[in-house]
């Protein structure tokens, strides 16, 4: 397969790093944050308790290293800390305790080297909608100090290697769907080759062809650019083909970390099972409100049965 001649950016000309360090190590770190009451409550006689803000540890005490060149998951239903964690790692959030190292730098003190090294990609990426994804592209390429010609040939190779079809490069974002906008955000975090990306569920929404782009592409960039992907995901078979290992976090917290095949055995043998369990169970296994004991699969005839009258029992409990 061709490779893409990524390595064009002089981000990184200055910066030294020591090949000792990990990738990323995130040593006890949380975030809180402060929610106001709903306003039924204020409505309550007990007004003074209801006037407090609730915090919330949206990142709670969370440990965590990755190595240079591994592609590590973080798993978690919705609102369960990954969003905030990648925020912190990307210095868009400070955190509230612990530290951040991203190859040795910290986050806040060496903030600006951080910034070159990492590039993340969201959801809610920024985009002049009425410019083409050419000229987006151009205008990234342009901030990040690449030549014009280069940059061009470079993003055109990018943007069809994710499948976009050469008509649709010079036409406006606005007339894409948003999975296609989706890709384009994608392009333009693998445009400066940067040595740590941060991927914040960077398939959702996508079709399951442009997904399998998409993961090709992230293997190729660890493969043949000895990128380090930090990847948050919803969907449990990316998890199992793209990451060496996951993290399932629950509730600000890390419940679950290892390799995808060794986490399906282990939960297989707490359940009684010989054959590995699928990642669907583990994650529901370890992000469900109670860990389900044995003893409970056996009082409830299954742990299918189990899950679903423990689960019943915390929202009432709720
Ligand atoms: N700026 C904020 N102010 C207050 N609360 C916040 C803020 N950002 C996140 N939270 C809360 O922190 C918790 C974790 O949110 P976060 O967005 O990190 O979760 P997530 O796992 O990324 O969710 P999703 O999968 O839905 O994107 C949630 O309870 C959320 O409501």
């Amino acid at each position: 397969m061709a490779t893409l001649d990524l390595e064009m950016n002089s981000l990184l000309k200055d910066i030294t790093i020591d090949p000792a360090n990990d990738a990323v190590v995130i040593d006890g770190v949380s975030k809180i944050f402060k929610k106001s009451r709903p306003l039924l409550s204020r409505w309550h006689k007990e007004a003074v308790e209801a006037k407090q803000k609730r915090e919330v540890r949206a990142v709670d005490n969370v440990n965590l290293t990755v190595k240079r060149r591994e592609i590590v998951g973080i798993l978690g239903a919705n609102g369960s800390g990954k969003s905030t964690l990648i925020r912190m790692l990307s210095t868009l959030l400070i955190p509230d305790e612990g530290t951040v190292r991203i190859f040795g730098y910290d986050v806040i003190k060496d903030e600006a080297v951080v910034q070159k090294l990492i590039n993340r990609v969201s959801v809610e990426a920024s985009f002049f909608k009425k410019l083409s994804p050419m000229e987006n592209l151009l205008y990234a390429a342009r901030l990040y100090n690449m030549s014009g010609a280069e940059a061009r040939k470079n993003i055109r190779e990018i943007l069809t290697r994710l499948g976009i079809k050469p008509d649709r490069i010079d036409a406006p974002l606005e007339d894409m769907s948003r999975g296609m906008q989706q890709k384009v955000a994608i392009a333009r975090a693998f445009l400066t080759s940067p040595i740590l990306l941060l991927l914040d569920e960077p398939t959702t929404g996508l079709d399951p062809r442009s997904k399998i782009d998409v993961q090709t592409f992230v293997n190729e960039l660890r493969d043949v650019h000895d990128a380090t992907i930090l990847i948050t995901t919803h969907d449990m078979d990316e998890a199992e083909a793209l990451c060496d290992r996951v993290a399932i976090i629950d509730k600000g917290r890390i419940v679950a970390m290892g390799e995808t095949q060794a986490l399906k055995r282990v939960v297989a043998d707490i359940r009684g099972q010989v054959e590995p369990v699928s990642m669907n169970e583990v994650f529901m296994h370890y992000t469900a409100a109670h860990l389900i004991t044995e003893e409970q699969v056996k009082r409830y005839g299954s742990w299918e049965k189990a899950f679903e009258a423990l689960e019943a029992q915390r929202e009432e409990e709720e």
